[in-house]
């Protein structure tokens, strides 16, 4: 089962049960930042229902997946289509809004992200795409807005003490954000040997069974600086999906992976792709076992990405969600911040 490493910002900075030799090799002066970079517990409070989409688009997006999923689901009444649909949310950005001084990065971004999803998060560049993950994770908080982790509200910044509520995510960074100075062993366990109680035996192992599952074998021992750009975010994913080793673990577990392809050749972008896949729920790793995240989110410019690595699609233009849909509709759309961005054009209404 792939699990938890509870690992919210800045707390790791406090608590330690790495060892010292990997910690010092880590480097403090960078960590309070990059320890940013694994999975982070979130908080929350309130159950809530109702949508922030327009109802006539909500309606079509959940008639297109409840058809292929609920045989007969016009008998069932409506109370409970509505209870079940909501218990799948796993988050929920209600009306975000987000700046950093003058720039008015998000204003008023909505949407959700269910159980078994496959979703991207497309848009121009600086439209706050990787502030909408940072967001999700807890690492940032809204200035205005909620976000609901599986209907009840976050307060706050994630944290080390609160209660995960059933739902672990994990964010992978978009340059994989290896320390360069510790092994891929120490990388990949790294939250390992922060927050479990493991022996280094113990972790190495769950260690060499994370880096199979992305098809990585005999590369422990090596520094980032001997790996290539696709390995790197190999060993990156290899992190985020580590096991801490727990049976019987039913938390269900959301990743984030901003630019994932970002900076590879088109077949080790295809790796890559393909590794997201199949370490989802619908997937067979590496080793041919059931994939186990929930659901993923991936932000990315990458038209491979968009079109091999997700199944829906939500457009961010000027801080809000302008479309969403499944990437089979993202080609035919009509919407013309869509067309101008997939045909690459410079005329039309996003403005550079
Ligand atoms: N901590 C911060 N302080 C100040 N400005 C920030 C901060 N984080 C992000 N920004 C600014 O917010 C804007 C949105 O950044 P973000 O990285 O979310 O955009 P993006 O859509 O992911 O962009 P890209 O596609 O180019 O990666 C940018 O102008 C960025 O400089």
């Amino acid at each position: 089962m792939m699990a938890v490493a509870h690992a919210p910002v800045g707390v790791a900075t406090t608590v330690g049960t790495i060892s010292s030799s990997v910690r010092r090799r880590s480097g403090f002066g960078q960590f309070a930042v990059r320890c940013e970079m694994e999975r982070v517990v979130a908080e929350t409070a309130t159950r809530t229902t109702g949508g922030n989409m327009e109802p006539g688009r909500w309606k079509e997006i959940q008639s297109q997946h409840h058809s292929s999923v609920n045989v007969g689901d016009a008998a069932i009444p409506r109370t409970k289509r509505a209870a079940d649909e909501d218990a799948e949310v796993l988050i929920e950005c209600r009306n975000v809004y987000k700046s950093f001084g003058e720039k008015h990065i998000l204003q008023g971004a909505s949407f959700k992200i269910r159980h078994g999803e496959a979703v991207g998060i497309i848009g121009p560049s600086g439209t706050g795409k990787s502030t909408i993950l940072r967001i999700i994770a807890g690492l940032l908080a809204p200035d205005k807005g909620e976000v609901y982790i599986r209907g009840r509200k976050r307060v706050g910044l994630a944290s080390m003490d609160e209660d995960s509520f059933g739902l672990r995510i994990g964010l992978v960074f978009q340059s994989a954000a290896l320390f360069d100075s510790l092994t891929v062993r120490e990388n990949v366990g790294f939250m390992l040997y922060e927050h479990s109680k493991l022996s280094n035996e113990r972790i190495a192992e769950l260690v060499r069974e994370s880096l199979a599952a992305v098809g990585l074998k005999g590369v422990e021992e090596r520094l980032p600086s001997e790996l290539s750009g696709g390995m790197k975010k190999r060993v990156a994913l290899a992190r985020a999906i580590i096991s801490d080793g727990k049976p019987g673990c039913t938390e269900e577990e959301l990743v984030m992976y901003d630019e994932p392809t970002a900076g590879l050749d088109p077949i080790a972008s295809t790796v890559v792709e393909d590794l997201i896949r199949s370490v989802h729920i619908n997937g067979n790793d590496a080793q041919g076992k059931p994939g186990t995240i929930s659901s993923y989110v991936v932000v990315t410019h990458q038209h491979s990405t968009i079109r091999r690595a997700v199944d829906r699609i939500l457009f961010l233009h000027e801080g809000k969600v302008v479309w969403e849909g499944p990437t089979a509709e993202f080609d035919t759309s009509t919407n013309p911040i869509v067309r101008q961005f997939a045909d690459g054009s410079l005329l039309g209404p996003i403005r550079y």
